[in-house]
């Protein structure tokens, strides 16, 4: 797990949406949603299930607050990994309720998905390539310490943005 720990992606799905992973550390991930269903979403400190699969193969597994599933197999070497999403009908028929700094919307998350339908969920598979990887050490908060904007990922990738 040691290579993984403070890894810093930004990957793009075959559909075009294209997510921020930051590896904070073995149980831990934060994270920014640029484009997609949900795009404008950012989390910290989401726990996570890590384990090496074997030699370059990680899976990492969560439950989110809004109650979205989520299984991302990444192969860093490959610059590629595959996430299934798993999300209750209310994210996929309500989706701005989502698209916030979840940290400061818990309870919004929970009510959320107590007043609204769970099933049938919305599956989302799909491959993924990675586009920018670096490595910010563990338990760095400022990897992901602000909103996503349009143009931010050209600005980490340019390196206006130092962490
Ligand atoms: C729903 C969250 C979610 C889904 C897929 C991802 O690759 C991801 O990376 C941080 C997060």
């Amino acid at each position: 797990m040691k290579d993984l720990l403070g890894a810093h992606f930004i990957y793009e799905y075959e559909n075009s949406w294209k997510y921020e992973l930051y590896i904070k550390n073995e149980e831990t991930i934060d994270y920014r949603i640029h484009t997609g269903m949900v795009a404008g979403r950012w989390v910290r400190d989401q726990k996570v299930d890590m384990v090496k699969l074997t030699k370059g193969v990680y899976k990492l597994s969560w439950t989110e607050p809004t109650g979205t599933d989520v299984v991302v197999e990444l192969m860093p070497e490959e610059k590629r990994l595959h996430g299934m999403i798993f999300f209750p009908k209310w994210v996929e028929e309500h989706p701005e309720i989502t698209v916030c700094y979840q940290n400061d919307f818990i309870s919004l998350m929970h009510e959320s998905r107590e007043k609204f339908e769970t099933y049938p969920k919305h599956l989302v598979g799909e491959f993924a390539t990675i586009i920018f990887a670096e490595n910010c050490g563990i338990n760095n908060e400022k990897v992901i310490s602000c909103a996503p904007y349009d143009g931010m990922i050209a600005d980490i990738i340019a390196g206006k943005i130092v962490n």
